[in-house]
């Protein structure tokens, strides 16, 4: 009787073998979960080195579509079927690029780097080896930075020379500047300054104070996008090492633990056309299924706050009760200001079929067209050039609390005050949009309008994703909590009044020929309150899900970006990023993952 007990375990062990030979194949060196800006870059480096790489994406391949590729589409494929449209309780859905090539086929092309000081900023919170030197290197890298021509300075009244020093030249991503110019976008720069605020025509050495034009990722030679797709997996796309399985959701990372406890990862499940696939893996698991995705996938395979995995019956395998938390997001509130008929932005391509076919012939025609263009003219304002004497003190008061705080995001607080004091470091964005952005109430398609974006850069609130079921197909539940913290309803006030200066100052007010919102009805700080609370919405950069940094204090990854508690998962998008900065995050997040490439 005593054999019994063995031989019934060597049986199972040999059906277990057997099972995962015959169900785990075919094996691959690496698996990438997510095919977007991130995963991509990942897959071009590792291919490049002769690794066997699989990336599984969830979305299509969207190599022909318009509105991907055509510059001044940004913003078309909102809502559509590649973009993942998570419901966070709002009027608008978060989006996200559901497709090869992620976000970075989706977003809005804009092109500029963070603060030296919000980068060396993760030195002390724990992190080591990604300071600004480092990362600037890895951004660089991926960058062929195109500098702006004659005509194009003229238009925009850029009346210095960019350094192209600060740029790189020999990268993947492709940057340039449109030849067309709006109205909106010749007076910007003259208007901020007359707002003293100061043309700042270098925004990438470290220091992005003041109002700018910003490069976007367009190639110069056709006026297309250029994206993570077009960039890092067309050159290797037809390489024998790569394979591709798009259209698949990877519900799980399966993982056997070693004699010490440590995880490793095996295998990756993905879900297409209804049935469930596995594959081996025989090397690493690269998370890149961004801040939203990484976090759910992690904990649907196990890995997360065992009481939240207990809840939705999932077996912990390890305990990590950092996962998901920390979520930051920039948020916005859109001012639309009605501008006189000459004027020529989007809205007329938007709203009139036979505009937008002429475009689109002078577009395809290489002729200068409207659709050649995306928001390019931004400004970034500190502190005390935002807030008036009222706002300053009520922040004095705002902050003695903050100092209070003793909750786990203290160490991030103080840096953030830190910020708030330092004249390099700037807290409110603000963006000339391009066309009518007001998800509340329809345009009157006769009128061409100015949007100006009114952008929180250093929030203190902070949400959190998690599974709300174990079925992978369904979304996670995401809690942003926007304006949930008083400082923040404070800058997002400060900022939205802000835009109404701008948008009423010499020479932009020269085309401007009514407020449509706030509108002339919003003048008392209750009014601003409510219409901020009533208008607010993430600016699509969420980050830090799965932050770098020590488990003590709060992070999931270490300094070589691999999960703690395991050998061979890394995580590389924008999840691991543990503070905001100012700056739109996609050179930040091609950066990441062209520096993970050291550790991978
Ligand atoms: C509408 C919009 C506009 C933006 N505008 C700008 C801008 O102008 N400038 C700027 O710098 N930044 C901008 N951003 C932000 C920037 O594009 C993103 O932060 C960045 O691209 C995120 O990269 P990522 O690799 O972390 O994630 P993503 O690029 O989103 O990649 C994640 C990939 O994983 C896939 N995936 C997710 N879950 C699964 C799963 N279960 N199985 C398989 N695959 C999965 C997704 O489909 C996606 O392809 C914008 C973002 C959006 C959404």
């Amino acid at each position: 009787m005593k054999v019994i007990g063995p031989l019934i375990a060597l049986l199972v062990g040999i059906v277990y073998v057997r099972y995962r030979a015959t169900s785990m194949t075919p094996s691959f060196e690496y698996v990438i979960v997510g095919g977007g800006t991130s995963g991509l870059v990942a897959a071009n480096r590792l291919v490049q080195r002769g690794a066997s790489v699989l990336v599984i994406e969830a979305g299509p391949d969207s190599d022909r579509e318009d509105g991907v590729n055509i510059s001044g589409m940004y913003g078309s494929m909102l809502n559509s079927h590649i973009d993942w449209k998570y419901d966070v309780g709002l009027k608008q859905p978060m989006p996200r690029g559901r497709t090869l090539g992620g976000s970075s086929a989706i977003n809005f092309l804009l092109w500029n780097r963070p603060a030296e000081v919000e980068i060396n900023a993760w030195n002390d919170l724990g992190v080591n080896g990604w300071d600004w030197d480092s990362l600037i290197e890895a951004m660089k890298e991926v960058e062929t930075f195109n500098p702006p021509s004659e005509i194009t300075n003229k238009l925009f009244g850029l009346d210095e020379p960019v350094d192209t020093s600060n740029y790189g030249h020999n990268g993947e991503i492709q940057l340039s500047y449109p030849r067309y110019a709006t109205k909106m976008d010749e007076a910007w720069l003259e208007t901020l300054r007359r707002l003293h605020i100061a043309s700042n025509v270098n925004p990438a050495d470290g220091n992005n104070v003041g109002a700018n034009v910003s490069p976007i990722t367009m190639n110069p030679s056709n006026f297309t996008r250029s994206y993570s797709a077009s960039a890092f997996l067309k050159p290797v796309r037809d390489s024998s090492k790569l394979t591709i399985i798009d259209n698949a959701t990877v519900s799980r990372v399966v993982t056997e633990k070693d004699s010490r406890g440590i995880l490793n990862a095996v295998g990756v499940e993905y879900i297409r056309n209804g049935k469930k696939h596995s594959v081996a893996v025989l090397n690493k698991v690269v998370m890149a299924a961004g801040a939203i995705s990484t976090p759910h996938i992690l904990e649907l395979s196990g890995i997360g706050d065992e009481e939240i995995l207990k809840k939705y019956g999932i077996e912990t395998i390890l305990h990590q009760p950092n996962i998901g938390k920390n979520f930051q997001d920039h948020t916005y509130v859109a001012s639309v200001f009605e501008v006189d008929s000459s004027v020529r932005n989007l809205d007329p391509v938007h709203f009139n079929p036979s505009i937008a076919l002429e475009e689109l012939a002078k577009y395809r025609s290489q002729s200068v067209s409207l659709l050649e263009q995306a928001n390019v003219c931004v400004a970034y304002l500190t502190k005390d050039q935002l807030l008036d004497k009222e706002d300053q003190s009520e922040l004095a008061e705002l902050i003695k609390e903050v100092y209070l705080y003793e909750g786990e995001y203290k160490d991030q607080y103080l840096k953030q005050l830190e910020f708030l004091e330092s004249d390099s470091v700037t807290q409110s964005e603000f963006i000339n949009v391009g066309f009518f952005a007001d998800v509340f109430n329809p345009p009157d398609v006769n009128k061409t309008y100015l949007t100006l974006l009114a952008a929180n850069q250093h929030p203190f609130a902070r949400g959190e994703v998690h599974i709300r079921s174990s079925n992978p197909l369904a979304h996670p539940r995401i809690q942003p909590n926007y304006l949930s913290h008083p400082i923040d309803v404070l800058f997002q006030k400060a900022a939205s009044k802000y835009t109404r200066r701008i948008a009423w100052q010499q020479p932009l007010s020269a085309v401007v020929e009514r407020e449509v919102i706030p509108g002339a009805h919003v003048q008392s700080e209750d009014d601003w309150e409510d219409l901020v609370k009533k208008r607010i919405f993430g600016e699509y950069h969420g980050i830090g899900t799965a932050r770098i940094g020590k488990v003590d204090r709060g992070g999931v990854v270490d300094d070589k970006l691999r999960l703690h508690g395991a050998n061979n998962i890394h995580i590389i998008d924008a999840s691991v990023i543990p503070l905001h900065v100012s700056a739109h995050i996609q050179s930040l997040v091609y950066a990441i993952a062209n520096k993970s490439l050291l550790y991978l």
